[in-house]
C-alpha cells in the first residue's frame, strides 16, 4: 500500500525526518531537488530552453536548487525568483545564494513590476512558485503569472504540486489560478488531490519521486487513504490446495438481466465464472433461459416466475454469495422482489446497476442492506442514492461518510476507483484505462467480486481485489485490442492473464 498524506501531515513528516533522521532542511531540500533534476533530465534534452519560476517558500528553493543543479548539468536555465513581499524562507535564500555563486546564470529576482520572458512551445516551464504551503487562492501578480504560463504552448512541469492546486480540497479554488501542469513531479507521496477527476488538466502526468522521508515515521503515522499495489494484491491470493473441490471455492448466486438487458447477466456469469467461483447460478427472467444455458454450460439456472423481469427468488441460504443488479430494469415488481430479498438475506450482498437504482427511489430500502454488504456505483448512481456533490472532492468525502453510517464497503468508480470501506478507510486504484469506460464494464466487476466474495474473502479485500484485476485485465485487454476497440468482454477474456500477472 502507499499511503496518501494530507499536505499538513507531510510537513509533519518532513520536520520528524528533518530531526531524527537527522539531516539539515536545507539538505532535504537539496535531496528532493537532486531527484527531480536526475528525472528532469532523463525526460528533457539538454538543447532546451528552461524557465524556472520560484516562491518565497521552499517550493522556491527547491526550485533554485534545481536551476543551479540543471545549469550544472549543462542545460540554459533562466530563472525568475518572485519575491514581491521582500521575504524568503530560510532555505529559498540559502538557495538563492548558491545560484548566484554560480558563473554563467540568468537571474532575476522580481519584486515589482514585470515582465515576463518570451514562452515558446519547445520550452519547458519550471514551476516552483507554490508547493504544499500554499493557504489560500491565487490572487493578484501570482494568478497573473499562472495565467501567463497557461496561455502559452510552452511544456510545463510542476514542483511537488502545481502551484495554487491544494493537495487535497480545491472547492473553494479558482481553476483559473492553478497552473496547468503536463508534468508533475511531486515528492514522497502522491496527493489526494492527484486522484480526482476534475484536477487532471492542472496536473497532467504525474510520478513520485523518493525522499527518503524517514520509515519509522511513514509506518507509524496513520492515514485513511492509500493506493493499493500489486504486491498487496498478489498477496491475497494463495497457491489453491491441491484436495480442493468446486465446493471450496464456493457456490455464488447471480441476480441479473431482464428482456432486452440478457447480455449484463451473461457478461457478470462470465467475469464470475472466470474469477474462480467454484459454482454459479444465475436467477434470470424466464425468457433468458436458452440464452444462458447456450453461452454458459458451466452456469447453473434458476428461472424467475416472470418472462422479463426479476420478481421474486427463494432459498438463498443455499449461497457462499450473492449478487444483485446487472440488466435487472426497475420494474415495480423487481422492486418489491429487492425489498423481499433485503428482509431475509443475511450475508453480504454485491448491489450493483439497476439494484442501486431501486435503492435510490426506495431510501428506506439502505437499513436493510446487510452489513459489510458492497455497493458498486457509478458517480451518477452514487449521487441518485446520497444527493448530487458539486465535485467529485466532495463526492468521496460523502461515500466515505455514507460505508461508516450504513456499515457497507461503497465501491465508487472511475479512473481511480475509489474503495470506502465501513471503517473509513479509502483504497485508490490505481490500474486501468479509459477503454474500460464502455457498455457492461461494470457487470464484469460485479461478477469478479460476487467470486471472490464466494471464495471466502472478505468483503472488502474482495472488493479491492476484485478491482485490480478488473483493473488489470483491462490494461492487458487494452495492450491487446487498444483502448478503442476493446469491449467489455475481452476484460473478462483476459482475467485468466491477469490472475498470471498478479500471482
Ligand atoms: N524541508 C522541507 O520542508 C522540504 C520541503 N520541500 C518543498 O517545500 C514545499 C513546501 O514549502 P513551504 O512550506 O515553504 O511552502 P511553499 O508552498 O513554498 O509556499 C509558502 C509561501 O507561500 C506563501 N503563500 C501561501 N499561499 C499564498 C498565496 N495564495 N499567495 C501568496 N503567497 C502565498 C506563504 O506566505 P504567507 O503569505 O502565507 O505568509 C509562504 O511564504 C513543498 O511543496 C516542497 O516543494 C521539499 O523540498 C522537501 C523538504
Ligand atoms: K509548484
Amino acid at each position: 500500500m502507499i499511503k496518501i498524506f494530507s499536505t499538513d501531515k507531510v510537513r509533519e513528516l518532513d520536520k520528524y525526518t528533518i530531526q531524527n533522521e537527522p539531516i539539515s532542511s536545507i539538505d532535504l531540500v537539496e535531496r528532493a531537488a537532486t531527484v527531480f533534476t536526475s528525472e528532469f533530465c532523463r525526460r528533457y534534452s539538454k538543447q532546451t530552453r528552461i524557465i524556472v519560476f520560484a516562491g518565497q517558500g521552499n517550493n522556491g528553493a527547491d526550485a533554485l536548487a534545481i536551476a543551479r543543479m540543471l545549469t550544472d548539468a549543462g542545460y540554459r536555465v533562466e530563472t525568475y525568483l518572485f519575491n514581491p513581499t521582500m521575504r524568503l524562507s530560510e532555505d529559498c535564500e540559502l538557495n538563492k545564494q548558491r545560484l548566484l555563486h554560480m558563473e554563467k546564470i540568468e537571474f532575476t529576482e522580481v519584486v515589482n513590476d514585470f515582465v515576463p520572458p518570451e514562452l515558446e512551445e519547445r520550452d519547458v516551464v519550471i514551476d516552483g512558485l507554490f508547493g504544499s504551503g500554499l493557504n489560500r487562492p491565487l490572487t493578484g501578480g501570482f494568478a497573473a503569472m499562472v495565467r501567463y504560463i497557461n496561455q502559452s504552448d510552452a511544456t510545463v512541469v510542476a514542483i511537488d504540486i502545481p502551484s495554487g492546486l491544494f493537495g487535497e480540497d480545491n472547492r473553494k479554488n479558482d481553476p483559473d489560478s492553478i497552473i496547468h501542469a503536463d508534468l508533475t513531479l511531486t515528492f514522497g507521496f502522491p496527493k489526494l488531490a492527484f486522484l480526482l477527476p476534475e484536477n487532471a488538466e492542472f496536473i497532467g502526468e504525474w510520478k513520485v519521486l523518493d525522499i527518503l522521508l524517514h520509515p519509522e515515521i511513514i509506518a507509524s503515522t496513520p492515514t485513511q487513504f492509500t493506493l493499493v499495489t500489486e504486491e498487496d494484491i498478489a498477496a491475497v491470493f494463495q497457491p489453491r490446495n491441491r484436495f480442493a473441490h468446486k465446493g471450496t471455492f464456493g457456490h455464488a448466486l447471480l441476480i441479473a438481466g431482464s428482456h432486452g438487458k440478457m447480455g449484463a447477466a451473461l457478461l457478470s456469469a462470465k467475469a464470475c465464472l472466470r474469477s474462480g467461483a467454484g459454482l454459479l447460478t444465475v436467477h434470470i427472467p424466464g425468457r433468458g433461459e436458452q440464452i444462458l444455458q447456450t453461452a454458459f454450460p458451466e452456469a447453473m439456472v434458476d428461472l424467475d416466475q416472470h418472462q422479463d423481469h426479476f420478481s421474486s427468488v427463494s432459498g438463498i441460504k443455499a449461497y457462499s454469495s450473492i449478487a444483485i443488479g446487472p440488466g435487472l430494469g426497475k420494474h415495480p415488481d423487481s422492486a418489491k422482489a429487492l425489498e423481499q430479498l433485503l428482509q431475509v438475506v443475511e450475508k453480504p450482498l454485491v448491489i450493483d446497476a439497476d439494484a442501486l437504482n431501486l435503492v435510490a427511489a426506495n431510501k428506506d430500502l439502505l437499513k436493510r442492506i446487510p452489513p459489510r454488504s458492497i455497493l458498486t456505483p457509478h458517480p451518477k448512481e452514487f449521487d441518485r442514492i446520497a444527493g448530487e456533490s458539486s465535485n467529485s472532492y466532495e463526492r468521496l468525502k460523502k461515500a466515505q461518510a455514507f460505508a461508516i453510517d450504513h456499515q457497507v464497503c461503497v465501491v465508487l468508480k472511475g479512473a481511480y476507483t475509489a474503495i470506502c470501506t465501513a471503517t473509513g478507510n479509502v483504497y485508490f486504484n490505481n490500474c486501468g484505462n479509459p477503454g474500460m469506460a464502455t457498455a457492461g464494464s461494470g457487470d464484469v466487476l460485479t461478477g469478479i467480486i460476487l467470486a471472490l466474495l464466494a471464495q471466502g474473502l472478505e468483503p472488502e479485500t474482495a472488493s479491492v481485489a476484485g478491482v485490480f484485476l478488473h483493473g488489470t485485465a483491462g490494461d492487458l485487454a487494452a495492450v491487446y485490442r487498444s483502448e478503442e476497440s476493446m469491449i467489455a468482454s475481452d476484460i473478462t477474456d483476459m482475467l485468466g492473464k491477469a490472475f498470471k500477472q498478479i500471482k
